[in-house]
């Protein structure tokens, strides 16, 4: 079977000498097809890192990734950034919306970048603000936006080139209970349409609606508990 995401060796080291720290450590990890993978662990565990060198975000001093058997690491810049905005969708804790875009704007932008037609990408835009249930808020700036409204924006913008695969860091690290479980209900929808998921989390719901949830400590991974 090929894996959508695969990592191998994968290591990342900040600083050197005394103040070295080995942000990410000789980490193998493969996500197969429609699975959802939970990684917890302790702050400063290298959580985050991993993320970033999963999606591209960052590169790897050592190791490699691969998106559906390619190599994700070696590509130029620009190269990254294509197969990023196509391959997969990205969901951060902080939402990262442009504040002077609307809802619909932040939604249309990945899809604009990524070719689509003005038309084209408005009616995708259109189709998964109602999707996550903000079809009224579209032309909303994300300021005037709460939390939840503001990440199931970001959903929406992460769906809009139909990844197979998500990789989402503390989605729900910002938001009350309330709003926490919204993002949850559409992480489990996602699931079931059978995108592969990768959540960073320290919400034991989101871990226990995983396939499998992976601990991290000091940039390693140290156990793996498979669920059901
Ligand atoms: N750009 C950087 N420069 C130097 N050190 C860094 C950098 N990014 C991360 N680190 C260090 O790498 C380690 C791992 O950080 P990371 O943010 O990946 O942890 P985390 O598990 O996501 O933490 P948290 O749960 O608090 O978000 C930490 O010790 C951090 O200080």
């Amino acid at each position: 079977m090929e894996h959508v995401l695969r990592a191998e060796g994968l290591r990342r080291h900040f600083g050197s000498g005394p103040s070295l720290v080995r942000a990410v450590d000789d980490v193998d990890l493969a996500v197969a097809p429609g699975e959802t993978v939970g990684i917890i662990g302790p702050s400063g565990c290298g959580k985050s890192t991993l993320l970033h060198l999963l999606g591209g975000l960052d590169r790897p001093d050592g190791g490699r990734v691969l998106l559906h058997g390619r190599r994700l690491d070696g590509l130029s810049e620009t190269a990254a950034a294509r197969v990023r905005r196509t391959a997969i969708g990205f969901v951060f804790q902080a939402f990262h919306l442009v504040g002077e875009l609307t809802a619909r704007e932040n939604v249309e932008l990945p899809a604009l970048l990524a070719g689509a037609s003005p038309r084209e990408a408005r009616r995708r835009a259109e189709h998964l603000l109602g999707r996550v249930g903000l079809a009224d808020r579209a032309g909303h700036l994300p300021g005037m936006l709460s939390g939840g409204q503001r990440q199931r924006v970001a959903v929406a913008r992460a769906l809009v080139n139909d990844p197979p695969l998500l990789l989402a860091d503390e989605p729900t690290g910002n938001l009350d209970s309330a709003a926490a479980t919204e993002v949850l209900r559409l992480l489990a929808e996602l699931r079931r349409e059978g995108r592969a998921l990768v959540v960073v989390t320290h919400d034991p719901r989101i871990a226990g609606a995983a396939d499998r949830v992976v601990t991290m400590r000091d940039g390693a991974l140290v156990d793996e508990t498979v669920l059901v």
